[in-house]
């Protein structure tokens, strides 16, 4: 039977150059997990997520892709990316919605190589999934970053993929949108059943979005259920950031408390 965790890290260790910019790292990320990873700038974050991919090779330790280890593992399609960075687009750029979704099914053939009509339900169902069905036939640099992020995750999960692995998605997302966004987030984790994994800085925001934190500054400090992550103090969190950090709390949270009279 197939491992009960999509991904797993055993005691990775990997420097670039001369310091170590990750330590005996142990992850365990379960089947239909939404996972928040946080940490501070420079912390290994993007390197820990291209030792997953396989793009940086580790110097010590394990990476175990759906229980079979990496360098066996050949169903690539099965995990979808978005880098940081991935919607950079000038108002220019001749792509429609459509096409850059499309493209996420010929990843190997690159960007404009023609997809069949047959494959047009599942194109548009993955647009669908990502709420971008009015904007399907207008050019991407037409678009603002947050939607432009959308699309790129329709791109991602046009393949179906069981995980989907997102580099800092907010950036680029006004402010006002953070918070719908990761509602589309959420939704795409429990009616797609995705197992999702996402580099952010919206510690606030995602406590009551996610249902695994991982807190990691070259070292893993935290990894556990977001209840646990509850009960890790706010003066800890703020010595393992380097300065204060703002922890919204679950809106329920104090709905549960017995009033006081
Ligand atoms: N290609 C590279 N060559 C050498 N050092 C690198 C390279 N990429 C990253 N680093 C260094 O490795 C450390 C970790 O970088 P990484 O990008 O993984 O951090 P991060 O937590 O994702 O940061 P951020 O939140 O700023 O995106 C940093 O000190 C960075 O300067």
């Amino acid at each position: 039977m197939e491992s009960s965790n999509v991904i797993e890290l055993k005691n990775i260790h990997y420097r670039y150059d001369r310091d170590l910019v990750l330590t005996n790292i142990n992850l365990a990320v379960p089947r239909g997990a939404f996972l928040g990873i946080v940490g501070p700038n420079g912390s290994g974050k993007s390197t820990m997520l291209k030792i997953i991919l396989g793009l940086q090779k580790p110097r010590k330790g394990s990476v175990l892709l759906f229980g079979q280890q990496q360098s066996k593992f050949r169903d690539w399609e099965r995990i979808g990316y978005v880098s940081q960075k991935a919607n950079a687009f000038n108002s220019g750029f001749p792509a429609t919605v459509y096409e850059i979704v499309a493209s996420g099914l010929t990843k190997k053939a690159g960007l404009f190589r023609m997809i069949g009509n047959k494959r047009r339900p599942q194109i548009e169902k993955a647009i669908r999934a990502v709420s971008m069905e009015d904007f399907q036939d207008r050019n991407i640099g037409e678009l603002s970053g947050g939607q432009q992020q959308r699309v790129f995750i329709a791109r991602a999960i046009v393949s179906e993929p069981d995980v989907l692995i997102l580099d800092e998605p907010t950036v680029g997302v006004d402010s006002k949108n953070v918070q719908t966004f990761y509602d589309m987030l959420e939704r795409l984790n429990k009616e797609l059943s995705l197992t999702l994994m996402l580099v952010t800085h919206d510690i606030g925001t995602i406590t009551n979005k996610v249902t695994h934190v991982a807190c990691l500054n070259n070292t893993m400090h935290f990894h556990g259920s977001t209840e646990d992550f509850e009960q890790v103090k706010d003066s800890e969190l703020s010595q393992f950031y380097g300065h204060d950090v703002q922890r919204l709390h679950h809106d329920h949270e104090h709905s549960h408390e017995a009033p006081t009279r």
